[in-house]
């Protein structure tokens, strides 16, 4: 990708963006993220802290940081996170320390957090790095048939998820973009475009102004 860089310099040509994932549960935002994240190294996850119980396929520290209430609750007190809210009961933050680091090197970073988590980043100093993409799945009985084909969950917390879907796409709206997860395929090259588009975006190239002056030989 074109990268503006004054070469030597220690400046990143780019400022890293916020791409954030929200969806109903099961409308496929892991899966793709997962993808996303393993063919991109311009790219990281924002590892959230949550206090759910971790499932057989997860790794603490890798797709979640499993903590006690106490510990989020501690977490919370000493702003070491830069969103959270309640979603089913649990309790689910970002730790800011990380994507800080990650925005400052270059490196884009990847939320996948529910509608609460979004408004709060928005209404940060960070909203104009925010790219905000809404996953939908194509009817509420292919949600659910996810829900039950990934085999994580107990009935009743599929059946808990399912009652609170409707509330989480009604935010629809909020977003910058809304996908639709038929094709797992289709919906990848969809957010890969998005995320070249996005990284193009004039505000976020920070050698350009210096490339064109020189360009032009205005440079002094
Ligand atoms: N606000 C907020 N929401 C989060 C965070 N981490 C995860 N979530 C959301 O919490 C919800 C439940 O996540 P999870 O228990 O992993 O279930 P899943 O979405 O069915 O895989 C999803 O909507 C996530 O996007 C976070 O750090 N902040
Ligand atoms: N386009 C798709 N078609 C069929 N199944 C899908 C699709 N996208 C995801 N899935 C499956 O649906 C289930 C829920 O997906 P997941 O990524 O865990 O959703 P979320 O993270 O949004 O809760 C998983 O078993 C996943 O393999």
């Amino acid at each position: 990708m074109t990268a503006f860089a004054t070469p030597g310099s220690a400046t990143p040509a780019r400022r890293g963006l916020m791409f954030v994932m929200s969806s109903p549960s099961g409308a496929g935002k892991t899966t793709l993220s997962r993808r996303l994240l393993r063919e991109d190294p311009g790219i990281t996850l924002s590892v959230s802290a949550t206090t759910r119980p971790p499932r057989h396929d997860e790794t603490d520290g890798k797709d979640y940081y499993f903590v006690s209430p106490e510990r989020f609750q501690t977490m919370v007190k000493d702003h070491e996170l830069l969103e959270w809210a309640t979603v089913f009961g649990n309790r689910y933050g970002t730790p800011r320390a990380p994507v800080e680091a990650a925005l400052a090197s270059g490196s884009d970073v990847l939320f996948d957090i529910d509608w609460q988590g979004t408004q709060q980043l928005q209404q940060t100093d960070a909203a104009s790095d925010l790219v905000r993409i809404f996953i939908l799945p194509p009817d509420l009985g292919e949600l659910e048939r996810r829900l039950i084909a990934r085999d994580t969950d107990h009935p009743e917390v599929i059946a808990d998820r399912m009652a609170r879907a409707c509330d989480e796409i009604r935010h629809w709206g909020e977003y910058d973009y809304v996908l639709l997860n038929e094709s797992i395929e289709t919906c990848l090259a969809e957010l890969r475009a998005i995320l070249k588009a996005e990284r193009l975006r004039r505000k976020r190239q920070l050698g350009l102004a210096d490339f064109v002056r020189a360009m032009l030989g205005e440079g002094g």
